[in-house]
């Protein structure tokens, strides 16, 4: 199971500049055995194209360094607060994809405005709120797992699989890593549609709400048909 994951964990993260949501090594994916309550997680600084299965640092929930030589992403310390709190997901991405991070860092949620969107998102993809200056200082990326999770409080995660972080960039999850990767392109291209919709129509308010129904409810849950969905 655990090699597996790695192998799975691998993969996303090198689908991260193979779909263009990275840039040099920002961004990094993370996925989770909950049998063994271990994460997988890419290590801190090491470019995509340098990395490889053993580069891979596996931590506990505490965030103990379990296997590997090199020292864990940065954004450890978010992406455990998040399996935490959302016992659905089994991978997270985090990227500084252009759309989105302008999103971010215009603080500004991005509003489901056409089937494109509700077809991964029911409903507005959040923003943050901006972090005080105690929470900046006291463990930046500690509390930007606090705030993504203060976020959804009222949020059901499987619904909204993104969040953008204030005057950072969105973190994506899933049932695995290869949809929190699915998710985090989708969220790309409904961030530039978003931002090309005002731009047409400055004015334009959020979509209907019964064609998000159908279109988010045809993919999602139980009476969920698209495809070939027997
Ligand atoms: O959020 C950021 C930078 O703002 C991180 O994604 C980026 O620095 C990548 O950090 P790691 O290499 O994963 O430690």
């Amino acid at each position: 199971m655990l090699e597996r994951l790695k192998q799975e964990v691998l993969e996303a993260n090198l689908d991260l500049p193979k779909y263009n949501l990275v840039t040099f090594t920002w961004g990094n994916v993370s996925g989770i055995d909950r049998e063994r309550g271990l994460v997988v997680i890419k290590p801190s600084g090491v470019p995509y194209d340098k990395l490889k299965l053993s580069d891979l640092v596996v931590v506990d929930l505490d965030g103990n360094k379990v296997e590997g030589e090199l020292k864990p992403s940065s954004d450890t310390p978010t992406h455990l607060i998040l399996y935490k709190a959302f016992a659905q997901i089994g991978g997270i991405v985090h990227t500084h994809s252009p759309w989105a991070t302008s999103w971010a860092q215009a603080g500004r949620p991005i509003p489901a405005l056409g089937t494109t969107h509700a077809d991964y998102f029911y409903g507005e993809i959040p923003v943050t709120r901006p972090m005080t200056r105690e929470e900046i200082e006291n463990g930046y990326e500690l509390e930007t797992g606090n705030v993504i999770v203060e976020t959804f409080k009222d949020r059901d995660p499987s619904q909204v699989p993104s969040v953008l972080v204030n005057s950072h960039a969105p973190f994506n999850w899933g049932k695995d890593p290869h949809e929190a990767v699915h998710n985090a392109v989708v969220l790309e291209e409904v961030a530039k549609m978003a931002l090309h919709t005002f731009a047409l129509n400055p004015g334009i308010g959020p979509m209907d709400q019964t064609l998000l129904d159908k279109h988010f409810l045809r993919k999602h849950g139980a009476g969920a048909y698209y495809g070939q969905t027997k």
